[in-house]
């Protein structure tokens, strides 16, 4: 086991510096002037020490497109974006609606070692959307799978989100929905408002998230079931989300980093590398998204890291597939939205990137105090340092992100999975 001692660090962005020695997989002391002894030392002065990130919400690709994402090219990329775990959705090929299939992204999670994997079980067959998966074996297997989703599909039928939400309380796991009424999106290609007319695009419209979002929360309420609404982008979202907790419904809400700072005016550039699920909206649903963070109606940032091939970004939009690369950015895209503008300080980003995303997903071990004997899952933050974003030097083997060449503020300088360093100075470490 690596001792590691942490100089000169600021726990939460608060307080004087201090020393924190990790040992044996955690934290052992906190403290003024400690004697490294034969510590490996990182002099962090001035950096902001936070409990490592956890992402509810990440497309690995493999099994099944491994030439745009693999676990262990993921697992990397997490590391460097300063998380300890992340879930791994299931809309992979074959489908992770088995215990087969999420024992073995189980696995090859621990293997890469870099960050906790833990896969997400399909709450259907297939993704199919027909037939409940068999969530209890999948929350038996050795994979222990606490959340399911059918991302990528909603679960629209409205009889079989019931069954889902009924079985997942004797089980203690919790259902994420991908909310989009597939009725009101046939053949969308974008936010249905301005942008996507004037460009002839088939719209999505706020509705079609909003509905099936208001179902779900009566459902879950019936059901005394746990909900996990994934990537919240509408602001009638977060009045109906803001709705249901009012009246003691049991759920939870992430938003994505691409929709706490992007707007749907992004689609005049014709760059498909825009296109995601749901739809890029305006600049009035964005800074909803961060109002609705900073309050806690949103409960945390997920990335939605999804990965692709060139050949299914660089074509003409109505082809090319949806989703963005998340993972190395999402910290920074926190920093520039949230805590520049003062709407979170950096207690309230281990909230919403760590505690939250914990809580939510039952990790006894991960969004933990950063205090004496919890373990060392831990990120390292120079708030003052600023990095250009080059899709090609970012570890995910697909390069489709949204901010090439931006220059972004806060930078990962280490991330530490149970007391070994994972990434430091912007490399792998294992
Ligand atoms: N977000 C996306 O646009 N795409 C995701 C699926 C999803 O999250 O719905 C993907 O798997 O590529
Ligand atoms: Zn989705
Ligand atoms: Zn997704």
């Amino acid at each position: 086991m690596t001792r590691v001692l942490l100089k000169g660090v600021r726990p939460y962005g608060e307080g004087d510096p201090v020393d924190v020695l990790v040992d044996d997989g955690a934290i052992a002391q906190i403290g003024a002037g400690i004697d490294p002894g034969g510590a490996e030392v990182i002099d962090a002065a001035g950096q902001v020490l936070l409990p490592g990130f956890v992402d509810l919400h990440t497309h690995l690709r493999e099994p099944g497109r491994e030439d745009t994402e693999t676990i262990a090219t993921g697992s990397a990329a997490a590391a460097l974006g300063g998380y300890t775990a992340v879930f791994a959705m299931a809309n992979t090929d074959p489908v992770a609606d088995n215990a087969v299939v999420v024992e073995h992204v189980w696995r090859q999670g621990r293997a890469a070692g870099l960050v906790d994997v833990h896969p997400v079980g399909a709450v259907t067959v297939g993704l199919a959307g027909q037939k409940l998966a068999e969530l209890g074996t999948m929350a038996r297997s050795a994979a222990a799978v606490r959340v399911f989703s059918d991302d990528g599909h909603c679960v629209s039928d409205p009889l079989l989100m019931r069954r889902a939400l009924e079985y997942s309380t004797a089980l203690d796991v919790v259902i994420a929905q991908h909310a989009e009424d597939p009725r009101l999106t046939a053949g969308a290609q974008a936010h249905e408002g301005e942008h996507a007319a004037r460009l002839g695009y088939a719209g999505w419209p706020a509705s079609a998230e909003e509905s099936i979002v208001a179902r779900d929360c009566l459902l879950a309420g019936h059901a005394g079931a746990r909900l996990h609404v994934c990537h919240v982008s509408t602001s009638g979202t977060v009045d109906v989300l803001a709705w249901a907790k009012q009246r003691g419904t049991r759920v939870s809400a992430e938003v994505t980093p691409h929709h706490l700072l992007l707007t749907d005016e992004r689609l005049a550039t014709y760059d498909p590398v825009n296109k995601v699920n749901p739809p890029l909206r305006t600049g009035t649903d964005a800074e909803r998204m961060r109002q609705a963070l900073a309050d806690g109606v949103i409960d945390c940032v997920a990335t939605d890291h999804a990965p692709h091939a060139p050949q299914d970004k660089d074509c003409e939009w109505a082809a090319a597939r949806p989703g963005m690369l998340g993972l190395q950015t999402a910290l920074s895209i926190v920093a520039e939205t949230m805590v520049r503008p003062g709407l979170l300080d950096w207690r309230g980003v281990a909230r919403v990137m760590s505690e939250r995303p914990a809580e939510i997903a039952g990790l006894p071990d991960h969004g933990r105090p950063l205090t004496v004997g919890e373990p060392a899952n831990l990120t390292l933050v120079d708030p003052d340092a600023e990095w250009t974003v080059r899709g090609e030097e970012l570890a995910s083997i697909a390069a489709n992100t949204p901010y090439e060449g931006m220059r972004l503020p806060g930078v990962v300088t280490a991330t530490l999975l149970r007391g070994e360093i994972t990434a430091r100075d912007g490399k792998v470490a294992l």
